[in-house]
């Protein structure tokens, strides 16, 4: 009985599942880890580094890092990826110049040995700015239909407002114990 819970607690209790989050600069990303952890808006400046926090969802147990987005810091990006279960790529659904760049940082980061077997959740952010694009049109632009060695979602967002990121941390931990 002993080892049976305590084989049950280690797949669905203790565990911490890791997550990093990415994306450009301005993306949003520390707006939305602070969301997750408290349900409210923090002030935030550039991120030199990384944030990192544990998010508890339904007993699953996430440890989320953060990481800086400006160009100078995503050649190093690569240091955080090792045993990375899921990617979280934030997109600023406003900036349509540079994603082109998240396209390109996106597929080397999929080519990356150390996240072969990471699940990558794109999130479609800033939602609420007049004229952006849908999570349709980035899904098209990132060609996400084409990516078959990973599993991914796009949800659409808004990190000020909360909406849509319950959604995505659903998606991911319908993820845990598939694979
Ligand atoms: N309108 C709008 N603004 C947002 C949203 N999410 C974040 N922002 C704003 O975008 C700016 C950048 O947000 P951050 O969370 O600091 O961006 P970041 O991706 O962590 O940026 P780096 O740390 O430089 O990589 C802040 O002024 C946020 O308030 C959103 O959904 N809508
Ligand atoms: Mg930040």
């Amino acid at each position: 009985m002993g080892v049976i819970f305590a084989k049950l607690w280690s797949l669905f209790g203790s565990q911490e599942h890791k997550v990093i989050i990415v994306g450009l600069d301005n993306a949003g990303k520390t707006t939305i880890l602070y969301q997750f952890l408290m349900n409210e808006v923090v002030h935030t400046s550039p991120t030199i580094g990384s944030n990192v926090e544990e998010i508890v969802v339904k007993n699953t147990h996430f440890l989320m890092w953060d990481i800086g987005g400006q160009e100078s810091l995503r050649s190093s990006w690569n240091t955080y990826y090792s045993n990375t279960e899921f990617i979280i790529l934030v997109v600023d659904s406003i900036d349509r110049e540079r994603l082109s760049i998240t396209k390109e940082e996106l597929y080397r980061m999929l080519a990356h040995e150390d996240l072969r077997k990471a699940a990558v959740l794109i999130f479609a952010n800033k939602q609420d700015m007049k004229g952006c694009m849908t999570a349709a049109e980035i899904s098209t632009y990132l060609t996400l239909s084409s990516i078959k060695d990973h599993p991914w979602h796009i949800q659409s967002c808004c990190a000020l407002t909360g909406e849509g990121l319950c959604q995505g941390l659903e998606w991911m931990t319908s993820r845990i114990g598939v694979r």
